[in-house]
């Protein structure tokens, strides 16, 4: 029983992939001075303005309304990381609609949610310092560490039946995170 329950907890929702080193510390670098030049907003979510910052690309995403709208096409500095998730995804790079840039400064936090329900599967990318996610459902607690360029694929169960929360950063950390729609 014991087994059975420690089983449980350790093993990675079904949909949830992970790729350690997904981008070269050079790649990460560039990333990284690129991402500076960007202009970052606030996220209001019910009167309350989030730790973390963010830039859209592609889509436009407004928490309150859980609305969006098409805003800037992806800038040519993510194309490569565009097409390398597409190719994980077994997608085509135009399928990825949304890129979203999140900014988490240290003790910010994403609380428990699913993604967005007009978005199917998410692709994202780490940078500059590890994280803690964690995943709950029915079926179980899973807790993984994300570390620094690396990347990881939500679909499936993991994206639909599982929700996902990062707690309070230690270390400040970049994500990139990369969504094709749903039909
Ligand atoms: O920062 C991340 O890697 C995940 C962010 C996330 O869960 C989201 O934006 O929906
Ligand atoms: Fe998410």
């Amino acid at each position: 029983m014991q087994k059975q329950l420690a089983f449980l907890e350790d093993s990675p929702p079904k949909g949830f992939k992970y790729f350690p080193d997904f981008i070269s510390v050079a790649e990460e670098k560039k990333l990284l001075a690129f991402l500076q030049s960007l202009d970052w907003k606030n996220i209001h979510m019910h009167g309350v303005i989030a730790k973390r910052k963010v830039v859209h690309f592609g889509m436009d995403y407004y928490y309150d309304s859980r609305t969006f709208s098409p805003t800037t096409p992806a800038p040519k500095e993510l194309q490569f990381l565009i097409k390398r998730a597409a190719k994980a995804l077994k997608v085509a790079p135009q399928s990825i609609k949304e890129i979203l840039i999140s900014y988490y400064p240290v003790g910010a936090p994403i609380g428990w949610h699913r993604d967005a329900p007009m978005f199917e599967s998410v692709f994202g990318v780490s940078l500059e310092n590890s994280c803690t996610m964690k995943f709950r459902s029915d079926s179980g607690n899973y807790k993984t560490e994300l570390e620094p360029r690396s990347g990881y694929i939500i679909e499936g169960e993991a994206r639909w039946k599982w929700q996902h929360h990062i707690p309070a950063v230690k270390t400040e950390r970049y994500s990139i995170t990369m969504r094709t729609m749903k039909d």
